[in-house]
């Protein structure tokens, strides 16, 4: 798949914060085979990480995608939009403009505003916003080339809320690359929302707070590709009534 022209094999975007010791990340980060990770500046520079942890994100040889985690006007956004792109020398972003501090739900308005103002700045904007299709129009329009709607509320695991939400999207914007974001909770959430079709998933908590953060990175890895085949594969639809799957030929001879 391709984004911002760049080619990708691995469908699994993986988040850098939370995870028990910078060990387990790299290991979790290696056993995902991701080829993108996303790293919240704000976040890491508040926790005093420093030059060390962006080092050792360099080192994984993964493509960075900074986000504005933490971000809830414009302003702070896009001055921390260019805040990452001189630190990382890239113009991707993962743009989160927060409009609820309890849902951490994106505000939608403000999102679009600040997608506007970085595209025509030159950045590649991956906007992390709702399943609304207006506002996905609208953040096309403002340049971005990518959607990412949310799965669930960040950090909660819940899953994917709103199914028919994402299959709305997927229908209405065919040849976007739809990135779910947010919310995975389980490794059958992965594979639920490829099978709806979206392109890629990006997740961090569940990895991050598993008890084994390597061995849910592999297993998100594989549910992704399993989800991502089972939708290139063209699913059975669903039916109301029941329908032999062994068909009755002959008559059994009782004796
Ligand atoms: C890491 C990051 O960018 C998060 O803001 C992202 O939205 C992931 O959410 P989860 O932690 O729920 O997977």
């Amino acid at each position: 798949m391709k984004i911002y022209g760049h080619e990708i094999t691995s469908r699994l975007l993986l988040g850098t914060a939370q995870y028990p010791s910078p060990a387990v990340l790299s290991t979790a980060i290696r056993e995902s085979g991701s080829e993108i990770i996303t790293v919240s500046l704000r976040r890491e520079t508040a926790d005093g990480t420093g030059a060390g942890f962006w080092d050792q994100l360099r080192d994984l040889g993964c493509r960075i995608l900074p986000n504005t985690a933490g971000c809830h006007s414009v302003q702070e956004a896009v001055t921390t939009a260019h805040m990452a792109r001189d630190l990382f020398d890239t113009p991707w972003i993962k743009l989160e403009v927060i409009g609820h501090s309890d849902t951490l739900q994106p505000d939608v308005f403000a999102l679009v505003e600040a997608a506007r103002t970085l595209a025509d700045d030159g950045f590649q904007v991956f906007p992390y916003t709702t399943d609304d299709l207006v506002v996905g129009e609208k953040l096309l329009e403002a340049g971005c080339e990518v959607l990412m709607p949310w799965g669930a509320p960040i950090g909660s695991g819940q899953g994917l809320r709103n199914p028919d939400g994402l299959r709305a999207m997927r229908a209405h914007f065919p040849d976007v690359p739809l990135i779910v974001d947010a919310g995975i909770g389980r490794p059958s959430d992965a594979t639920q929302a490829m099978e709806l079709g979206m392109d890629a998933v990006l997740l961090n908590t569940a990895v991050a707070k598993a008890g084994d953060p390597a061995g849910m990175a592999k297993a998100m890895a594989l549910a992704v590709e399993a989800g991502r085949a089972g939708f290139a594969a063209d699913p059975m639809e669903r039916r109301d009534m029941a329908v032999p799957s062994t068909p009755v030929l002959g008559l059994a001879a009782l004796s």
